[in-house]
Formats: structure tokens, C-alpha cells, sequence
């Protein structure tokens, strides 16, 4: 049977913006009240993603979430007709209206964790969407989320849906950001890296101290139990608490693996001996490639700018490796240098490809946000819903219903605009008919 890694790129949603929400998160800081264009980021995303079809990569879409999210406007006491919600909330609570504005769900590294079966006990796909509830904006996705990823892996049989952890800080899950999967083979039993920032039953554990920390350890390790993993196939690794005060608020901006490489920075990790050493001993003596980026070739702002470590490294069909960069990338010379450098080092990286997500990457999600990984064989890969996949005709569909309801710009002022709920509406109306997913948002129950 054949094996896949697919990836499932989130299709930015119509509101697109600019608000400065994450505090952590430099890009997203320094760039608040800049002027966005949803049309131009949900193209640059697609792109990638038929791009990434073209190279006969298995890649998915998954739906964005229905905002602005007046239901959430509703719960927390505004009242009236859903412009006069948006009205109230406009003037009463600014940050409030913003953060239920965000197309933050297009992140989808951020949408869940998944463990393929080939690592489970039951033998399906588990997935555990994300609760992130250190940001305001972000914590009002995973209910729709888990409706989204039951609408796309809607097979009982392959797939097993869990709810997200419990909303405390203690639970802090920021997803797949902060999980890699090694492995020989996809379709072989592998080992899962969860990357966490803090530990939180324990007040005298490291942690950082300016910014936060978004993953727990006691998250991680729950997302391990609901999945069904054994401890020889999973390593608790904590991040560097420095490099989340200098804006590596995911493992995912300073570290990534794929199949038989894990490509991190020098400072990416605590206790990094030991825990690469526990890596090599849980993965069974089989060839490993540890990647390490030294500081003296690139520094933690270097890496945190170009996002260097938050490119994706696909297996190509030939078994080769491709990583998949933002052109921010090209434009550092220091990491350029040092991404011209990695494809001779002899390891399975044999290629970079360079493309334009700038739209996202103000906001601080370069490619390998934009993705959720999922691990499938071909029975599983026949089993999620085929409207979803993207190919020649779902690429021209999508590009022609973009074109049809996305603004060019968006300014934060503009999130007020009653018109932008029927907007966005019609939009994601439209959206769920041509992907088959039913009626998986509040506006359609
Ligand atoms: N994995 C990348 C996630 C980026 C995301 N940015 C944001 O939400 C910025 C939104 C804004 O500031 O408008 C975050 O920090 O969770």
C-alpha cells in the first residue's frame, strides 16, 4: 500500500487583517493597522498549495471560520440585529470586535494536532483540534474547527475526531505548531516530538519571562493519551524559554521535521543533548539526519525574520527532499546563504523553493503555519471527503469564487462595516457547497 504525508493548507478567510493581536508574535505586533488585501493572501496561498499538488504532493484545503464572529458578540452581551451588534461592539468594545474578526484560522499548523495511524493503537488517524487559548482571537476557533476537520475527514471508520482540551491556561495547546512526526517510511510507526513552552502544575520549572509560553507540557501529554501513544513512540521536549522572550512563540518558527530529518536551530531546544540522544535511541537505531543551524551562520532574528525554520520539508515522489520557503527567505542574506548551503551537506534536502506569502507572513505565519500535516495511506487518503483536494478544476474554482467575494483591502476600521457579514457569509455559503462540507458554521444552523 502507498504511503502520503498530505498537507492541508487553510484557505485565508475574507477578513483578512491587520489587528496586532498577538502579542509574542513580532510580525504580528509590528505590522498592526497596516492596510491587508484578503484577496491577495487567499491567492498567495493557494498558489503554494497548487503548487505543491503540481510537485504530486496529496494537498488538501480546509474551509476558514465564519467571521466576523457575531455569536461570540452575542454571548458576551451585545444585542439587536448583527449590524447593530457589530455597531455596539465598534464603539463599547473595540479589541473585542477586532479579535472576532481574525482570519487567524487560515494558520492551520495552529487548527489541531495529528497522530497518522500507522503510531496509534486503534490504528485510525486521531486529531485533537487546538483550544489556543492564550489569545483571545484564536480561542474562538476550535468548535468550528472540529466541525471543519469532521466535514473533511468524515469517515468513522479512518478518522477519530477528539474535543479540544479543557479551556485553562494549564491546558495551554497550540497544535500541530508544536508536534513533528520522525519516521522511516510515512506509513511506518513513528516518533512524535511534542514541543511545549512551560510546564504548568509546576511553579518552579524554567519559563519564559517576557512573552508566553502557548503549549503546555500537561497538554502535550494529554494529546499523547487521547491518541493512543506509547512512550517509546514520544519525546516531551522544552523549548529554549529564551527564544520565546526574543519571538519564537512556536516550535514551529525555530524547528521542523520530516521523516528521517529534524532541521532546529542551535538554540531551539532545552537539554538539547539528551533529548536528540532519547530521539536516537526511541527511533531504533535507524539512520537519522540531525540538522543543527549554529548561531554564528544564523542568528535567533535572523531566523525569527526570514522565518527559516517555519518552512515545510516535503518528500518529493522521487524520495527526495524539498523545503518550502517564504521568499523572505531570499531576502536575508545570511539565511540564504545557509539554505544554498543545506541542499550540498549531503543529507536527503535536495532542493528549495521559494514562494510569496508576505500577506501571512505580516502576520506572522510563514508556510509551514499555512499547513496541517496529515500522515495517510491510500485507503485513508480515499476516504476524506475528495471535495476538499486540490487539483486543476478546485484551484480555478477557488480562484474565480476569491475573485468574486474578497475585498482588495481591508483597514481595521473597515472591520466594522455590517457589510462585510454578508459578505464573508455569502462567501462561506458558497465555500461549503463547493467543497461538500455541509453546514459546519452557526450562521447555517
Ligand atoms: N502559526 C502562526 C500563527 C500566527 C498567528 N498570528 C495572528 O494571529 C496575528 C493576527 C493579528 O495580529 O491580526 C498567531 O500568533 O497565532
Amino acid at each position: 500500500m502507498k504511503h502520503y504525508e498530505a498537507n492541508f493548507d487553510g484557505l485565508v478567510g475574507p477578513t483578512h487583517n491587520y489587528a496586532g493581536l498577538s502579542y509574542g508574535n513580532v510580525a504580528s505586533l509590528s505590522n498592526a493597522a497596516a492596510i491587508s488585501s484578503p484577496k491577495a493572501a487567499a491567492k498567495q496561498g493557494l498558489k503554494k498549495a497548487k503548487a505543491l499538488a503540481d510537485m504530486g504532493m496529496v494537498q488538501g484545503m480546509l474551509a476558514p471560520q465564519e467571521r466576523p464572529d457575531l455569536h461570540t458578540l452575542r454571548r458576551i452581551g451585545f444585542s439587536g440585529t448583527d449590524a447593530e451588534v457589530l455597531n455596539k461592539a465598534a464603539k463599547q468594545a473595540p479589541a473585542v470586535l477586532r479579535a472576532c474578526c481574525s482570519a487567524s484560522s487560515m494558520w492551520t499548523a495552529n487548527a489541531a494536532t495529528v497522530s497518522p495511524s500507522a503510531d496509534t493503537h486503534d490504528g485510525k488517524i486521531h486529531f485533537t483540534p487546538a483550544n489556543l487559548v492564550d489569545k483571545l482571537h484564536r480561542s474562538i476557533e476550535p468548535t468550528t474547527t472540529g466541525n471543519i476537520l469532521a466535514a473533511t475527514f468524515n469517515n468513522a471508520r479512518h478518522f477519530s475526531h477528539h474535543q479540544h482540551l479543557p479551556e485553562h491556561p494549564s491546558f495551554g495547546d497550540e497544535g500541530a505548531a508544536n508536534h513533528t512526526r520522525l519516521c522511516s517510511e510515512y506509513g511506518h510507526a513513528g516518533l512524535e516530538l511534542f514541543v511545549y513552552g512551560q510546564e504548568a502544575t509546576n511553579p518552579a520549572a524554567p519559563k519564559p519571562q517576557k512573552y508566553p509560553a502557548r503549549q503546555t507540557l500537561e497538554a502535550s501529554q494529554a494529546i499523547a493519551r487521547l491518541h493512543q501513544l506509547d512512550d517509546d513512540s514520544s519525546v516531551f521536549i522544552q523549548q529554549n524559554p529564551d527564544v520565546i522572550d526574543q519571538g519564537v512563540f512556536h516550535n514551529d518558527v525555530i524547528a521542523v521535521g520530516n521523516q528521517n530529518v529534524l532541521f532546529y536551530h542551535e538554540q531551539a531546544f532545552m537539554d538539547t543533548q539528551k533529548k536528540l540522544a532519547e530521539i536516537q535511541r526511541k527511533f531504533n537505531g535507524q539512520e537519522l539526519h540531525f540538522i543543527e543551524v549554529p548561531t554564528a551562520k544564523v542568528g535567533i532574528q535572523d531566523a525569527v525574520k526570514s522565518y527559516l525554520f517555519n518552512t515545510q520539508i516535503i518528500t518529493l515522489p522521487n524520495g527526495e527532499m524539498a523545503i518550502i520557503a517564504p521568499t523572505n527567505c531570499q531576502e536575508n542574506p545570511a539565511v540564504f546563504a545557509y539554505l544554498n548551503e543545506v541542499v550540498t551537506l549531503g543529507t536527503p534536502i535536495k532542493h528549495v523553493h521559494y514562494f510569496d506569502v508576505k500577506q501571512s507572513m505580516q502576520n506572522g505565519g510563514g508556510p509551514a503555519c499555512l499547513r496541517l500535516r496529515v500522515a495517510m495511506n491510500e485507503m485513508e487518503v480515499a476516504a476524506v471527503n475528495q471535495h476538499t483536494l486540490m487539483n486543476d478544476a478546485l484551484f480555478k474554482r477557488l480562484n474565480l469564487w476569491v475573485d468574486k467575494h474578497y475585498r482588495d483591502e481591508l483597514a481595521v476600521d473597515d472591520l466594522a462595516d455590517p457589510q462585510l457579514i454578508i459578505e464573508s457569509r455569502t462567501a462561506l455559503d458558497e465555500l461549503t457547497q463547493i467543497m461538500k462540507l455541509g453546514s459546519v458554521y452557526q450562521f447555517q444552523k
